[in-house]
């Protein structure tokens, strides 16, 4: 079966912000995530990303922004001899009602449906609360990095067996070498 490893974007794979992450500009690589997506790519693995994007429904940047972040990122994992699966993104507000933002699950569903691999234990990696119970709620394995609001998130009540790594490179040196 193929090797699936879910990923939130701001705060693991890229320092995020309080102030949203607004232009390719702001959109900068945390320490080894780009090393650590790639290595884990060329070790077999599918990398897939959820993310929320409230700032297009805030209308703090827009749909062409994001996806010139999002090629950055394709363009720097491909530089490494890697490369980036499906990313799969919520522009809606947290008022909207809609079924993608985290913490449900919709983003999970739409990547497991994508590469028809059952969500239960995949790895799901976030900085935020609403990603680890996203991940509990499809049964999927919730992981915590420290970067980003991970350290905040730590403090809270977190979902029983939620797995806690200090960065992304750490999460994927324990998939690549067990
Ligand atoms: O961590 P991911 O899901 O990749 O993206 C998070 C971002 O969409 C933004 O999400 C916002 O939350 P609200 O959407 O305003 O509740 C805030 O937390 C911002 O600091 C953050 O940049
Ligand atoms: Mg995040
Ligand atoms: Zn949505």
């Amino acid at each position: 079966m193929l090797k699936l490893l879910i990923l939130d974007r701001d705060g693991v794979i890229n320092y995020d912000s309080d102030a949203y992450i607004k232009s390719v500009e702001e959109w900068i690589p945390l320490p080894g995530s780009i090393e650590a997506i790639a290595q884990l790519s060329k070790a077999g693995w599918t990398v897939a990303i959820a993310t929320n994007q409230s700032g297009i429904a805030r209308g703090y940047y827009d749909i062409a922004t994001l996806d010139a972040m999002h090629a950055r990122l394709r363009t720097l994992v491909a530089e490494q001899g890697g490369e980036v699966g499906l990313v799969v993104y919520c522009p809606h507000g947290p008022d909207e009602g809609c079924d993608c933002r985290k913490p449900k699950p919709g983003m999970l569903k739409i990547i497991s449906e994508h590469y028809k691999v059952p969500l239960a234990g995949i790895w799901f990696v976030g900085d935020s609360l609403g990603d680890l119970e996203a991940a509990k709620a499809v049964d999927s394995q919730p992981v915590l990095v420290k970067t980003g609001k991970g350290e905040k998130t730590q403090a809270k009540n977190l979902p029983v067996g939620t797995l806690i790594f200090d960065d992304l490179a750490a999460v994927a040196a324990e998939l690549i070498n067990n």
